[in-house]
């Protein structure tokens, strides 16, 4: 399986299993993903939702360029970007704390996946960053839009996203864009994340999640994200992307 899905303690946590290909997201991963969040959204006890990847080196690496490489066209691109734009946008409508619990690099697709999360904890060795401008494509998944709608500094989510480098993590904490770094193993820095949450009663921690969410919605998340998704679809099939995700298949063989 491309993927796991656990309950542990009072959450549940949605693991990429892709290791060989830095957890890579293909249909399978979205798959997994879209079917744990409907399940997470109908679990009335359920105090959290995690979502990290397998392995040491990564949480995830974004799309997975050898399936999606064969998307050419905008009309091609267009499903699987509104595919996992849609799941992304409903996970984060969860009625708890989402957790990216960032074990390793986030690039791309993978650090959109991360910002669809409400909160972010990044190990000391992992590097995060929007790098869809080296591919000549943005961000697809709605990773721009949840960016900006949460972000206290536009200026310091616009050079992110602009630059499309990756960051380590002290930069990652600095920014707050990182909640918080851990050099633990990370279930042991989940559990002490959430530790304090479940110490309130549930109904406050979702009455808040709810607030933050109006917030979300009234900055016009969702008609954000089609925007974001038309944008680079119509990116996508510039020769300049193709060029670029060629590169990197070609060079390891
Ligand atoms: C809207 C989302 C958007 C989209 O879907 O197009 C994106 O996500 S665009 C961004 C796509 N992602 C990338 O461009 C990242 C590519 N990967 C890397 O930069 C590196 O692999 C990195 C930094 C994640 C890890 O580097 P490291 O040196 O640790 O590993 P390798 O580069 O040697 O990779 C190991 C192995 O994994 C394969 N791999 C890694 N990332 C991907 C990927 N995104 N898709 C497919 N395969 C990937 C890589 O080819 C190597 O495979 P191997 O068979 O061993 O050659």
């Amino acid at each position: 399986m491309a993927f796991g899905f656990n309950y542990r303690g009072t959450g549940a946590v949605f693991t990429i299993d892709r290791p060989e290909k830095r957890n890579a997201v293909n249909g399978e991963v979205m798959d997994g993903l879209s079917a744990a969040v409907e399940e997470a959204a109908g679990n009335n006890s359920l105090r959290y939702f995690a979502v990290t990847g397998a392995g040491g080196a990564a949480f995830c690496s974004g799309g997975d360029l050898s399936e999606f490489h064969r998307l050419k066209t905008a009309e091609e691109a267009a499903p699987m970007l509104e595919k996992m734009a849609d799941i992304l946008l409903r996970m984060s409508r969860l009625p708890v704390p989402v957790i990216a619990l960032i074990n390793g690099h986030a690039v791309g697709g993978g650090c959109e996946i991360a910002t669809a999360c409400d909160y972010r904890l990044v190990h000391e060795t992992a590097r995060c960053g929007y790098i869809q401008g080296t591919l000549a494509i943005t961000t697809g998944w709605g990773g721009a839009s949840h960016l900006l709608a949460k972000a206290g500094s536009e200026a310091i989510a616009l050079r992110m996203l602009t630059e499309s480098r990756v960051h380590p993590a002290g930069e990652l904490i600095k920014s707050g864009w990182a909640t918080e770094g851990f050099a633990d193993e990370p279930d042991v820095a989940l559990d002490r994340f959430v530790a304090p949450l479940e110490r309130i009663h549930p109904s406050v921690i979702r009455a808040y999640k709810a607030a933050a969410l109006r917030k979300r919605e009234a900055a016009g998340l969702e008609e954000m994200i089609r925007a974001e998704v038309a944008e680079c679809a119509r990116l996508w099939e510039a020769e300049a992307h193709h060029e670029a995700v060629g590169l990197f298949l070609n060079k390891k063989k």
